[in-house]
C-alpha cells in the first residue's frame, strides 16, 4: 500500500521533507566507501580480489575476461535474444548519433573569429551494476555513446557473478560495441581501480554509469578527491508518475514495480487528481506483486513511497519540479497541456501507452540518469558527456584593431598590466 497525503495539507517543511530522499542520513555508506578506495589505493589488484571474495562471494583467479573468454560467454545467446539487444543497439545508435551536432563559427566583430571543436574524452571508465540484477542495456547505454564521440581506451568494469565471471549478455554487448575486455569488479573498488588506476586497470579522465549507494558514494568522493571527473550522481532508480481519471490504474501500478523492483531504496511515487484512480492503483499493487518474481524487493521500495493527491495537473506538475524526478511519467491524456510547465526531470513519458521500460532498453534515449533531485542540475548521458567542447579564435590584423583598444582598457581597470601589453605590442 501506498502512504497517501493531500497537497492540501502539507506545510512547506512537510512538502520539503516529503520530496527529501532519504540517503546516508549517517554516512554509514560513506565511511563503508572510504575504506574500500583506501584499501584499492594501497593494495590495487589485491584488494579488488578480496573484495570481489567479500562482497560479490566469488574467488577470482583474474581480474579480467579477454576477447576469447567474451566470445565464449556471448556464444549461449539464443537468436531472439541477440535480435532484442541488436534492435536496442540500432535504436540507442540513431538517437545519439544525432546528438553529433558541429556548430558553426561565429565573426563577433569583423576580423575575430570564435568557434567551438569537439574533441572526445580519451579515456573513459564505464561502470555496468551487477548486484542485484546483471543490466546489459546500461552497458548499451554508456558504450554507444562513448564510441559515437570516439573516445580512444573504454574500460569496463562490472561486478563478478558466481560463475567468476559477467553474464553472457553482457559478454554479447562487449563484442557488439567491439570491446575486448572487461574487469571484473564491482561496487565502490571498481569506481576506485579506474578512478586512481591499479596494476591492470588503466586509470581515467571520467566514469560513467549508475550503481547502488555504494557505488554513487564513490563516485562523488573520487570526483573530490581526484582529477577525474563523473558524469552525475545516477544512484537507486527513482520514478514519479503523474496521473489523472483518464490513466489506467492497471498500467500505473506496473509502471510504479517496474522501477520498485531495481531495488528496496527505489522509490515509486503517484500524483493524481482522483481518488478513484489511486484506489484502483492501490488494488493492481497487491495484485501484481503477488506474482512478481522480485516481489520482495519491490514491496520493501513501495513501503519507502507514496501517494499525493493533488486538486488539478497544474499542481502535480508543481509537486514534481519540487521532487525532480529520475523519470517523470504523464499518465494522462491531456499530457500535451502540461509538458511546458516541467522544470526538473531526467526523462519523461508522455501519455497511457509509454511505459518507463521502453526508454530503459530499447527506444532510443538514455536510462543513465539523475537521481536524488539532482535532476534539478543535471542532465542524463548522451554524447554530450563523453566529448569536450573546445573554443577557438583567430584574430586578423583588422580582428586586433577592432577590439584591442577595448581589451587594453579592460585589463588596465582590473590592474593587469601584462594582458594590456599582450595587445599593445599588436597594435603598434
Ligand atoms: N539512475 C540510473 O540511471 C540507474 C540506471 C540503472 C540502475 N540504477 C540503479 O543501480 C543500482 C544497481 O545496484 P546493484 O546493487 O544491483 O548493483 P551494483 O553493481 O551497483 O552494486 C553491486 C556491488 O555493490 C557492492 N556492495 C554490495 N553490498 C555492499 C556492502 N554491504 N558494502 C560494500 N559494498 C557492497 C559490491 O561490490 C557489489 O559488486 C540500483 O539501485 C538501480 O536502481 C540506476
Ligand atoms: N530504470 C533504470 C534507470 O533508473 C534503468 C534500467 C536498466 N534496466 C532496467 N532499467
Ligand atoms: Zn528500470
Amino acid at each position: 500500500m501506498l502512504k497517501t497525503y493531500n497537497y492540501s495539507d502539507l506545510s512547506a517543511e512537510d512538502l520539503q521533507q516529503l520530496v527529501k530522499r532519504n540517503v546516508d542520513p549517517a554516512n554509514e555508506i560513506r565511511a563503508v566507501v572510504e575504506e574500500v578506495i583506501s584499501n584499492v589505493i594501497t593494495y590495487g589488484d589485491k584488494a579488488l580480489l578480496d573484495y570481489a571474495e567479500k562482497f560479490d562471494k566469488v574467488q577470482l583467479e583474474k581480474l579480467y575476461l579477454d576477447q576469447a573468454e567474451i566470445a565464449e560467454l556471448a556464444d549461449h545467446l539464443l537468436p531472439e535474444q541477440k535480435e532484442a539487444l541488436q534492435l536496442a543497439y540500432q535504436n540507442i545508435y540513431k538517437f545519439h548519433q544525432s546528438q553529433l551536432k558541429t556548430e558553426g563559427k561565429v565573426e563577433t566583430m569583423p576580423g575575430v573569429t570564435c568557434w567551438r571543436e569537439l574533441r572526445p574524452i580519451e579515456k573513459v571508465g564505464l561502470y555496468i551494476p551487477g548486484g542485484t540484477a546483471v543490466l546489459p542495456s546500461t552497458f548499451l547505454m554508456l558504450g554507444v555513446p562513448a564510441r559515437l564521440a570516439g573516445c580512444k581506451e573504454i574500460v569496463v568494469c562490472s561486478p563478478p557473478q558466481k560463475s567468476g565471471k559477467v553474464n553472457a549478455f553482457i559478454a554479447y554487448v562487449a563484442q557488439l560495441l567491439d570491446i575486448d575486455k572487461i574487469y571484473l569488479a564491482g561496487g565502490a573498488q571498481a569506481v576506485a581501480a579506474m578512478a586512481y588506476g591499479t596494476e591492470t586497470i588503466t586509470k581515467v579522465d571520467k566514469i560513467f554509469g549508475p550503481g547502488n549507494q555504494f557505488v554513487t558514494k564513490a563516485k562523488t568522493i573520487i570526483q573530490s578527491t581526484t582529477g577525474t571527473a563523473i558524469d552525475m550522481p545516477a544512484g537507486p532508480s527513482e520514478v514519479l508518475v503523474i496521473a489523472d481519471h483518464t490513466a489506467n490504474p492497471v498500467y500505473v501500478a506496473a509502471d510504479l514495480l517496474a522501477q520498485a523492483e531495481h531495488g528496496i531504496d527505489s522509490q515509486a511515487v503517484l500524483v493524481t487528481t482522483s481518488a478513484d484512480l489511486l484506489k484502483g492503483v492501490q488494488q493492481e499493487l497487491d495484485k501484481q506483486l503477488a506474482v512478481l518474481p522480485r516481489a520482495e524487493i519491490a514491496g520493501k521500495a513501495i513501503e519507502n513511497s507514496y501517494a499525493v493527491i493533488v486538486a488539478d495537473l497544474k499542481e502535480a506538475m508543481t509537486f514534481s519540479n519540487a521532487y525532480a524526478p529520475e523519470h517523470l511519467i504523464l499518465a494522462t491524456q491531456d499530457w500535451s497541456l502540461i509538458t511546458d510547465d516541467i522544470i526538473n526531470a531526467g526523462s519523461v513519458f508522455l501519455g497511457n501507452l509509454t511505459p518507463e521500460s521502453a526508454g530503459d532498453y530499447a527506444s532510443g534515449t538514455n536510462h543513465t540518469l539523475p537521481t536524488s533531485a539532482f535532476a534539478r542540475a543535471y542532465s542524463g548521458v548522451s554524447v554530450d558527456s563523453f566529448v569536450k567542447k573546445i573554443t577557438f579564435q583567430h584574430l586578423t590584423q583588422q580582428g586586433i584593431q577592432n577590439i584591442g583598444p577595448a581589451v587594453e582598457i579592460l585589463a588596465e581597470l582590473e590592474g593587469l598590466h601584462a594582458h594590456k601589453n599582450a595587445v599593445t605590442v599588436r597594435l603598434a
